[in-house]
This record gives structure tokens, sequence and C-alpha cells, in this order.
């Protein structure tokens, strides 16, 4: 029996409607056939091994089996990974079959997101020798250990102190404060042995600013901790259940000479301190993973957007006309609305990720021959998008949530996950506030240099085109909206710098002018942010080599971020672009003709998201569409329903009922 014939006949009648070819858009969304292909094998691969998949739903387990199970399928997984690799001679192709596994965050997350790729990219080639290769095969296992009770945004301000002792070539990690102690790192828990630790450098009683260590802290045969290390973990979340969050404290505790990563600043054996070339290179892994999360906000999108739409379409609720059925709930312009902004933001989200991992490649390859030019451009850029991307992929979650009504509620919907683990990218690696404020910083650097008719980078050279084309009438094109967002952002940025001069002229210094414009500063930022994303997301649909019949489909979803976003922001268009109010009138008819254009393909194109049943995670959103069937089955599965009587009825109901009678 085929697939088809098994599912709900809504969705079967969907597919039939679709105008374009699903394995079309799967390919260009993946980059190939060829790279489809590869990822589907190594998909096939993990969800054969049998001892992956969950005997009960990971809910019912406590905080405790859950960790245990999530480590369990952890180390099983990565045996996959490194089989396919001895198979294949390289790694496997990008995928996100860990989702289909470790249902939250795996306790290795930050071993192989941050704690390896700190040590490639902050280690002295001798230091990657010593531990990359051990780090790689999972001899050792490690995390990221920079945030502290007290401090987490403010990282020149961390409190955990190592201090160079030149008598014996070591350096002496103490936590002097309850505030210095690390807290939040990833597996930090109760799953590491190492950790990359970020502490003030200390060389004889003067300060050096903070730098990345390696510091065993845990036994490898028996796993306790070290003497001198205080390590634990934090307790239960939002989200990151299974991540294994933990804090780490330190007392007196030595590590040689060579545990500090030394690629950019060096301490020598006399207690020298040498310099680095940019101190700000240390940052560097937090700006490869924030590139990495635009990746990630445009998956959470896709899987939010797969299970809404298909449960939209199998849903049927009320009429539109009295005389016809119950409606498919998808059929609803205000559901249609809810949904399909989601998915076009996956599609600008995954444009905008390959656009900033390109510019990060960029500036790799220059830093590489001691050129830095283009790294405030790049961490100015990554840090907005990070900012932008993570909020708006939350909000669009939730929306997504909503639109399911209350079943969206269940946690067998993998709605509810899926927020707690979406929204957490507001905040780590780099608070969303104080992130678009480092892009404001620049921002207001290249303006600066826009007044003098100096030449801007790329992706703020818009701000000398808008200060020339000011005059110019709106145009109610793809084209003229994207202008019309860097005219916003040209607005806006001109206005905070304008309210800084203000506060100076006042006779506040710079810092508390700058404090006072922030709120400006910030909405100038996310104006930014949203102008690069229109204008990337618009030229990559433009330039794709996708069928005419593909390639209309994804104009249309381009032309609905582009004009959902306009009616948002009418207001700040209506002060800073030349639109009118015939002209937002003319877009509010433009986006209600688009949904209703989209609405044929919904289910085409979240299918072109090609994620998997056991990725999705859902009773609303399976391919098949069995949508009660999976809500009744999985309700099944509470441990509640494994007896006809529980004994709380003996205990306090039954009890309760005689007294009352009484
Ligand atoms: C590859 C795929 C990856 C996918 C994802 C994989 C894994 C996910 C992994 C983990 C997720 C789960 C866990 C999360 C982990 C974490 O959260 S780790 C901790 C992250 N912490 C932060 O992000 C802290 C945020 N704070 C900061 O980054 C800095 O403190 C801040 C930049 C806000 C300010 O720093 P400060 O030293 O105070 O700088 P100033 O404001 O004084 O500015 C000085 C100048 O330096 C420039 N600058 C700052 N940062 C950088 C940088 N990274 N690169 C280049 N330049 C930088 C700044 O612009 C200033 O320049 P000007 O003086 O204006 O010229
Ligand atoms: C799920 C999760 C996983 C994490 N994993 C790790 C990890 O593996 N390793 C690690 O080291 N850390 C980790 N973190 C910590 C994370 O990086 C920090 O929480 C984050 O950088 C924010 O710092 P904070 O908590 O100190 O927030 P705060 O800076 O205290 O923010 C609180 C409020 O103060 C505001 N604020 C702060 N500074 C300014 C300013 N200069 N101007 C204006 N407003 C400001 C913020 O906007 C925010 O509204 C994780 C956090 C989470 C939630």
């Amino acid at each position: 029996m085929s697939t088809e014939t098994k599912c709900n006949p809504d969705l079967v009648r969907e597919r039939a409607k679709c105008t374009f070819d699903v394995n079309e858009l799967i390919n260009l969304f993946y980059g190939s056939e060829k790279a489809t292909k590869e990822r589907r094998h190594f998909e096939d691969a993990v969800l054969a091994v049998k001892e992956l998949k969950d005997a009960i739903p990971e809910e019912y387990l406590s905080h405790k089996e859950r960790y245990e199970n999530g480590v369990r399928k952890a180390t099983i997984l990565r045996d996959v990974y490194r089989d396919y690799k001895a198979k294949h001679n390289r790694d496997p192709p990008p995928n996100q079959i860990t989702k289909a596994v470790i249902k939250d965050i795996s306790p290795f997350l930050l071993h192989n997101g941050m704690f390896v790729p700190t040590i490639a990219g902050q280690g002295t080639p001798e230091q990657q020798a010593e531990w990359l290769p051990k780090a790689e095969s999972m001899q050792i296992i490690g995390t990221y250990a920079q945030t502290e009770l007290g401090h987490g945004s403010f990282i020149r301000g961390l409190e955990t102190i190592a201090t160079y002792d030149p008598k014996t070539e070591e350096f002496v990690l103490n936590n002097p404060t309850l505030t210095s102690f690390k807290w939040w790192p990833g597996g930090l828990g109760s799953t590491v042995n190492h950790c990359v630790v970020v502490a003030q450098l200390y060389i004889n009683g003067k300060s050096h600013g903070i730098h990345p260590f390696i510091a065993q802290i845990r036994d490898l045969d028996t796993h306790k901790p070290l003497p001198g290390v205080k390590v634990g973990e934090i307790g239960p979340k939002m989200g990151f259940q299974t991540a294994n969050n933990g804090f780490l404290g330190f007392d007196n505790f030595r590590i040689p000479r060579k545990n500090m990563l030394m690629k950019n600043a060096q301490v020598l054996k006399d207690g020298t301190f040498v310099k680095g070339i940019n101190e700000k290179l240390t940052y560097g892994t937090m700006v490869m993973v924030r590139v990495g999360i635009v990746g990630d906000c445009s998956f959470y999108a896709a899987l939010a957007a797969t299970i809404a739409v298909r449960y939209s379409a199998v849903r049927h609720q009320s009429h539109i006309k009295a005389s016809e059925p119950e409606a498919q709930i998808l059929d609803y312009l205000t559901q249609q609305h809810k949904l399909f902004i989601a998915v076009a933001s996956s599609h600008v989200y995954r444009n905008a990720y390959l656009w900033m991992e390109k510019m990060y490649t960029n500036v790799m390859k220059e830093l590489s021959q001691d050129k830095q030019d283009n790294l405030p451009e790049l961490h100015a850029t990554a840090c907005c998008l990070k900012a932008v991307c993570s909020r708006d992929a939350g909000s669009l979650v939730e929306e997504c949530r909503l639109a399911c009504g209350g079943h969206g509620y269940m946690a067998s919907s993998n709605l509810p996950l899926t927020y707690g683990v979406t929204i957490a990218a507001v905040t780590y690696e780099g608070e969303r506030t104080v992130l678009l404020l480092q892009t404001a910083r620049y921002l207001m650097k290249a303006w600066m240099a826009a007044l003098k008719g100096k030449v801007l980078s790329p992706s703020v050279s818009y701000l000398l085109n808008s200060l020339k084309e000011s005059k110019k009438p709106w145009q109610n094109t793809p084209e003229g909206i994207v202008k019309g967002f860097q005219h916003v952002s040209f607005g806006k940025v001109k206005a905070a710098y304008e309210t800084i001069q203000k506060y100076m002229k006042q006779g506040k210094d710079y810092e508390d002018a700058w404090n006072l414009a922030s709120v400006q500063l910030v909405k100038a930022s996310e104006a930014h942010s949203r102008a690069i994303l229109c204008e990337v997301s618009w030229e990559a649909v433009c330039s794709s080599s996708a069928s005419p019949n593909l390639s209309r489909v994804l104009q249309q979803l381009a032309q609905l971020y582009l004009t959902y976003w306009t009616l948002e922001t009418s207001g700040d268009l209506l002060l800073y672009s030349n639109i009118t109010k015939d002209d937002l009138i003319i877009l509010r008819d433009k986006y209600e003709e688009l949904l209703v254009a989209i609405r044929p393909n919904a289910v085409g194109l979240v299918d072109g998201f090609d994620l998997r049943d056991e990725i999705l995670n859902s009773t609303l959103g399976s391919y098949d569409g069995r949508v009660y069937e999976r809500l009744m089955e999985e309700a099944l599965k509470s441990p509640l329903n494994q007896e006809t009587v529980n004994s709380s009825f003996h205990k306090y109901l039954k009890p309760m009922m005689e007294k009352a009678k009484l």
C-alpha cells in the first residue's frame, strides 16, 4: 500500500493541488539532489537503530531519567556518526535527525557546538594537535563555560580568576564569590569532564582581560569532580531539559600554562603577557554560533509551520458558507495570515544564513592572512540577524501553536517544546537587546562615516544611497519595498544619531546620551536587520535556478514576507519613506491576494521542508494527517491510563466523599 492511500483524504487532495514539483523544492532548499539523497540516507541509518527509539514519551520521565535517556541516545548517535565517517571518509551531511532522537537538546550540544570549535579557533597548532583528536573522538567531553551567576552579557565583568604562577608555570583558577560561579554551560551538570573556562587573567597582580583556558574538571575513570572543583546541575528550565546545564566553581585549582588557548594572546613561561592583534578575536566562537543560529531559526520555523499547516488542512471547524460542509481551517484567511508568514520566514532565514555563512567564511579567510577590516561588519551583522531572527522565529512558533487551538497546547503536538527551545535563542549566545546595541554602535560609526562622504561596507552602503534618494517616489514593487525598508533604517539611524547629539548638546556625556537614546538605537538595529533580510531574501529568490513553476511560488512567498512586514511596520514607513496611505491600501489588497495564491500550495510548501515524522515528533503534523488517531494513541500511553483505578481514589477521593456524607 502506498503512503498516499493511508493518508487523510484532505492531505491527498491538497497534494494533488500543488502547482510545483515538491522534490525540486526539497533539492533547492537543501542545496542539490545529491545533498538530499545523502541527508536522507544518513537519516535512514540513524532511524534504523532500534535502541534510539523511546519506549514512552519523554514527558512521562523524571528530570533525572530524561537526562539519562538523553545521554544514552547521544552516545549511540555518536557511534552512528563515527561509523558513517569511517565508511564514507567524511562527516555526515548537514541534517536535523538529532531532533528525532533527542527530542529536546543533546547533552553533547556544547561539546560539538562550542568546545571543539573553540579549541579549533582559539588554540595554537600544538594545542589543536593535543586536544582536537581527543575531543573529536570523544575521549574527552567538554563544554564552553563563560556565563556566571552574576554576569552573562558583560563578559569583561566576569569574575572567575586565572592567576599565573611563574614558579610552577601554572594558572590557578578561583571563583572568589557566589556571583563568580559559572552558571548555564550545557553538559556541565553531569556530562562533561573538560571545559573551556573563560576567566580574567592576572599576572603579578595585573589584570590582562578575559581569556579561554582548558580545564579538566572530572576524573576520566570515576567521573568524580577533581579536588578544587565544585560542579552540579542548575535544575529544570522552560526547555533544554536534556541539555544538562550546570554550575561550576574552582578553589585554587591548578592547570598547566599550556592550557590557556594561545592563538591570540600568550603568556610566556616567565609570565610575560603577549597581547593578541585584536582582543575581540577571543569572542570568535560566539560569532560562529550566532551565524549558525540564523540557520536554526529557519529549521524551527519550518518545523512549526509543517505541523500547523498539515493540521490546518485536516482540521474542519465551522462554516465559511452555511450551505457548505464544515471548512478546513486552512481555508480561513485569518489562519493563512497566521501560518504562511512562518513558511515564508523559514525561507528568508535560510537565505540569510547562507549569505551570512559566506560573509563568515570570507572574514575567517582574511583573518588567517592578518586582515581584520571586515571583522566589525561581520560582528555587527551576525549580532542583529541572530537577535531579530530568533525573536521572530520564537513568535512564529508560538503563533503556529496557537493556530492549532487546544491541540497545540498538548505536549504531543511538539509545539510547546519547540517554543521553549526556539525562544531560548533570544537569550543564549548574546541577549537580544545587548546584541542589537552592538549593531547600533556599528551603525552610528557608519552614519558618521556617511556624513563625511566616506565609502561604507556593503551591508550599510544603502545609508549613502538613501541619503541621495530621499526625494524619490515610493514604488509598490518588491524592489521598491526593499528600498523602503532601507529608508526606514536610514531614518532611524539618523534619528538615533541626532538624539545622541541632542543630549550631548544639553550637557550629557556620550555614555549617558547613548543610554537615553538606546530605545531608538535598538529600533534602528531592528530596522537595519529587516532591510538586510528583505534585500538578501528577495535577491536570492530572483537569482535562484528554480523552474518557472517553483520560481513563481517562491516569489510569492518572498513577496508575502515583504508585504507582511510593510503592513506590520506601516507607521515607520509612513514616517521615514515616501509611501502613501494609498500605497498601503494597495499592499493590503496585494497581501490578501498572496495568501489566496499561496493557499493551494500550502501543504506542498511544507512538504518541501522534507521534515520526517520522526523529526516533527508531532501528533498534529505527520505526513499522513492521522491527527485524531495519533492524539488518542499518545493519550493512551499516559501512565495514568495503565490502570483502571488510580490509588489516589482509595487514598484521597473516597475518604473525601465519605467525609462529605457525614
Ligand atoms: C555552526 C552551527 C552552530 C549552530 C548552533 C550550534 C550550537 C549552539 C550552541 C549553543 C547554544 C546553546 C548554548 C549557548 C551558549 C552560550 O550562550 S555561550 C555564552 C554566550 N555569551 C554571549 O554571547 C555574551 C554576550 N556578550 C558579548 O558578546 C560581549 O560582552 C559584548 C559584545 C556584548 C560586549 O563586549 P565588550 O567587551 O563589553 O565590548 P564593548 O561593548 O566594549 O565593545 C568593544 C568593541 O568590540 C567589538 N566587539 C565585541 N564583540 C565582538 C566580536 N565578537 N567580534 C568582533 N568585535 C567585537 C564591539 O563592536 C566594539 O567595537 P567598537 O569599539 O565599537 O569598534
Ligand atoms: C538555554 C540557555 C543555554 C545557555 N548555555 C550557555 C552555555 O553553554 N555557556 C555559557 O557560557 N552560557 C550559556 N548561557 C548563558 C547565556 O549566554 C546568557 O544568559 C546570555 O548571554 C544573557 O546574559 P544574562 O543572562 O547575563 O542576561 P542579562 O545581561 O542579565 O540580561 C537581563 C536584562 O538586562 C538587559 N541588559 C543587560 N546588559 C545591558 C546593556 N548593556 N544595555 C541594555 N540592557 C542590558 C538585557 O537586555 C536583559 O533585558 C545559556 C543561556 C540559556 C538561556
